[in-house]
């Protein structure tokens, strides 16, 4: 799969992004002067370099940034909304929104962020701060997918987080493997509304379509059948939007119960360095201290400058997880799968 970067925003384009979110009024917009920038930036996990944020603070008197705010967002009652104009398409017996006809229909309300035409008229994949990648399946959740099955990672009873979910395929087959409770995370509200929730929907509502359709792959089913009756899995599952840092605090701090994860799933995240503290930390304070987090990405991002070895560099200097490389991808582009969990832990 072709992937494009868009690292390059030219300063228009970034404060029409930021004007955007403003009119939205979801994210918080904070505007700090430089001496509070820098003393955050000393501070530990607060001190979160945030997407949109200038990268030298130096260079910047005065910088102005978007956090993306969190957002739990709500399953319908009504879950053939959900799947309604939804055309679908399968991978590995698993179906998936068709981004292609995404791309050609939804607008407006669908996608009140923008981020589908953004990235469609900038062809582009990532456009920091604004749109993380989430509306396409990148090739490392293949990659720990197929290390599940080798590894017979089990999920039977666990609590589970998808962070950075996009399409949502890592907490999909951590809730057909019986988990106990999966969340999924990403960046954008758009992606969670129009391609994760569906996904859920599709793959795991009273086999949103059915079994007989899913064992045949040719040709693919182009619409879900109608969700019907309990949609006792979406009871397990909770879905939000935001920054990391931000959906951190609003687990840690909503009036919901909320129990540490498990197990952590989590690829192609670690792609932008400026990420590394706020990634570092919502793994720190949202994983069971006995848990584990499972982590699938390339070796290295050209163009972009993250990569698995800067990662865990970064994770050991911290010295609060150990990690180790599981199974490392030859074909194409090198890729790793990386386990972390507490040092220690049991
Ligand atoms: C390249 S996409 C990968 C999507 C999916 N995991 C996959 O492998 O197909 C990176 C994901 O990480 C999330 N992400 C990246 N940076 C983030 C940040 N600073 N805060 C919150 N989420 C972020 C985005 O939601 C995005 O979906």
């Amino acid at each position: 799969m072709d992937f494009r970067f868009n690292f390059d925003i030219d300063e228009n384009e970034n404060s029409e992004a930021d004007t955007h979110f403003l009119l939205l009024g979801s994210p918080k917009c904070k505007q700090e002067p430089v001496e509070q920038s820098r003393k955050t930036a000393d501070a530990g996990v607060d001190s979160i370099p945030r997407p949109g944020a200038a990268k030298h603070q130096d260079e910047a008197p005065k910088t102005k940034h978007c956090v993306k705010a969190a957002k739990e967002h709500i399953i319908p009652g009504d879950l053939n909304k959900i799947l309604e104009n939804k055309v679908m398409e399968t991978v590995l017996d698993l179906y998936h929104v068709k981004v292609s006809v995404l791309e050609m229909t939804c607008s407006g309300d669908a996608d009140s962020e923008g981020i589908v035409s953004k990235s469609v008229s900038s062809h582009s994949d990532l456009i920091p701060g604004v749109y993380e990648g989430g509306l396409k399946i990148w090739e490392c959740t293949f990659d720990l997918m197929d290390y599940f099955s080798e590894a017979e990672i089990q999920f039977t009873n666990k609590t589970v987080l998808d962070l950075g979910c996009g399409a949502g395929l890592l907490g999909i087959v951590a809730l057909k493997g019986k988990a106990e409770r999966v969340h999924f995370q990403d960046y954008n509200s758009t992606v969670i509304e129009e391609i994760t929730l569906p996904n859920v929907v599709a793959n795991c509502v009273n086999e949103g379509i059915s079994g007989k359709d899913r064992k045949t792959s040719k040709p693919p089913a182009k619409r879900p059948k109608k969700a019907e009756g309990s949609p006792d899995v979406l009871t397990k599952c909770r879905f939000f939007s935001g920054e990391w840092s931000e959906v951190t605090q609003l687990l840690l701090s909503s009036n919901k119960p909320f129990s540490k994860y498990d197990i952590i799933l989590t690829s192609e995240t670690i792609y932008n360095p400026d990420y590394y503290s706020a990634l570092h930390d919502t793994l720190a304070q949202l994983l069971d201290k006995n848990g584990h987090v499972y982590l699938a990405s390339k070796v290295h991002y050209f163009g972009v400058g993250g990569g698995i070895y800067l990662f865990q560099k970064f994770i050991e200097e911290r010295n609060v997880f150990r990690t180790s490389i599981i199974k490392t991808i030859d074909q194409g582009l090198q890729r790793c799968i990386m386990e972390m969990a507490f040092k220690d832990s049991s």
